[in-house]
């Protein structure tokens, strides 16, 4: 449904996103995470055709990112969306609904639809007197007024409290459900970990790491081992009326084991330890730390 291909910009000397390719398929759910100044804003802009990239190209839907066209089958919601204070919610999403020529009826009932699943509360108050989340809400809302295929939302819980937040992340899963496909961005890498089929690390412009979350941690991350058992050795330390020890593979779980029967012992339980999303992230930030912002 979006295909991205070695996409690249440059700002002067400047390499903003150094190369990126990545496919998102139809009803998927897709995350690009990175930290600030990653890359994100600007390849999300390039995919939806708001930025013109240096090289490489995206589709959406079976259209270039640069054809008109690929407007209505996209839905974009903007890092920031200053929306006009003024009105109230349901006037301003009446007005880009027929910015889009939506029929009336099929338009109001498709708003109130939309408002109604948000749970969007004073939609006749005017939106500069609106919370934050609110506005987000109206703003998401805005997205799905000509009913696109694809979604492309720039931090779409940036800045909300947790309970919002959860909250459009689960309107994110229903969307993806409903068959959208959704490509998202976050810096925040629980919210991605959370919700996403598919992510893409990014880093100083450049897809780092991409794949499934378990994936990722194959590739990329170090599963760990807690090791509890009866009978205390010398390398273990209490854990309640047990004993554990951390190791880094069966073969060590198997010479703790031979320990604790050594000691009279056994091993009473194994738990995997395996790293978050965001430690992995730490680990493929700190290996590059020193390195060139791409291939300058
Ligand atoms: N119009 C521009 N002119 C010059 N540099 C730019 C421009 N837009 C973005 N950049 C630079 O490109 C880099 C990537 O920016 P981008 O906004 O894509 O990052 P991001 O990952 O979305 O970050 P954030 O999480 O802060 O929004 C940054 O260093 C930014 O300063």
């Amino acid at each position: 449904m979006i295909e991205v291909e070695s996409l690249r910009k440059t700002y002067g000397d400047f390499p903003a996103v150094v190369g990126s390719t990545f496919d998102v398929d139809r009803g998927e759910i897709f995350g690009i995470v990175g930290p600030n100044g990653a890359g994100k804003t600007t390849t999300l802009k390039m995919i939806a055709g708001l930025v013109d990239p240096s090289a490489g190209s995206a589709t959406v839907a079976g259209f270039d990112a640069s054809d008109p066209e690929m407007r209505r089958s996209l839905g974009f919601l903007p890092e920031e969306s200053p929306l006009y204070e003024d009105m109230t919610a349901r006037s301003y999403l009446d007005f880009f609904a027929d910015l889009y020529d939506v029929p009336g009826g099929t338009a109001t009932e498709r708003i109130e639809g939309t408002l109604d699943r948000l749970e969007l509360d004073h939609r006749d108050r005017r939106l500069g007197d609106v919370s934050k989340g609110m506005k987000r809400k109206v703003a998401i809302a805005r997205s799905l007024v000509n009913d696109p295929d694809v979604l492309i939302y720039d931090e779409p819980a940036s800045g909300l409290d947790p309970l919002t937040t959860n909250y459009v992340l689960e309107f994110v899963r229903e969307l993806s459900d409903a068959g959208k496909t959704v490509l998202f961005s976050a810096h925040n890498l629980y919210h991605v970990e959370s919700v996403c089929d598919r992510v893409a690390i990014m880093d100083r412009g450049e897809i780092v790491a991409r794949g499934t979350v378990p994936e990722i941690r194959e590739e990329y991350g170090t599963t760990e081992y807690r090791v509890f058992t009866s009978v205390p050795l010398p390398e273990t330390d209490p854990a309640g009326d047990r004993h554990a020890v951390t190791v880094a593979d069966m073969a060590a779980v198997d010479r703790v084991r031979e320990a604790a029967a050594e000691n009279g012992g056994e091993v009473v339980d194994i738990r995997t330890d395996e790293p978050s999303l965001e430690e992995i992230f730490l680990d493929l930030a700190a290996d590059r730390a020193d390195g060139p912002r791409g291939e300058q």
